[in-house]
């Protein structure tokens, strides 16, 4: 059994707690134990795991969040720069699944991080899982 680290910017409490359910039964499923670690935003998720990674204790990590679009460019800059930094990592080696919900309003939020529903917080421990057994089979 490994651990896996699920990260979660909380910036939106309650559409988080969504995802983490979601991510929390798939990784059960998959007969794995997990710890959890909350940031306050996604710009702040990457250098969480990166900092987490040095540990060595975990084996995979799940990204969670929730970035809605407000009035401003900073939407861009919080959704592009915290996927491209995630996609840094995981290309640099790390199972990283991103989670992070990148979306319009809260009703796109709600309908993709409910685990009855889109199960994005599910579908993104699933792909962290997915690069682990990758990396198990064809060596870091
Ligand atoms: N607007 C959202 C943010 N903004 C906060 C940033 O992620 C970051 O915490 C801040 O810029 C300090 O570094 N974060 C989200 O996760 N979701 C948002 O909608
Ligand atoms: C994604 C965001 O940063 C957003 O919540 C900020 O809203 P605004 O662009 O109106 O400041």
């Amino acid at each position: 059994m490994a651990t896996i680290l699920i990260a979660e910017a909380r910036f939106y409490p309650h559409l988080n707690d969504m995802l983490l359910a979601g991510a929390r039964k798939a990784i059960e499923a998959a007969g794995h134990s997990h710890e959890t670690i909350a940031v306050p935003g996604a710009l702040e998720l990457p250098a969480a795991i990166s900092l987490a990674a040095k540990s060595g204790r975990f084996c995979a990590f799940v990204a969670l969040g929730v970035v809605i679009r407000g009035q401003t460019y900073h939407f861009e800059i919080v959704s592009e720069e915290s996927a491209r930094a995630l996609m840094d990592l995981t290309l640099a080696g790390f199972a990283i699944g991103n989670g992070v919900l990148t979306v319009e309003n809260e009703s796109q939020a709600i309908e993709r991080a409910d685990p009855g529903q889109g199960d994005k917080g599910g579908h993104a421990a699933r792909a962290a899982l997915a690069l682990h057994e990758l990396r198990e089979k064809y060596g870091a």
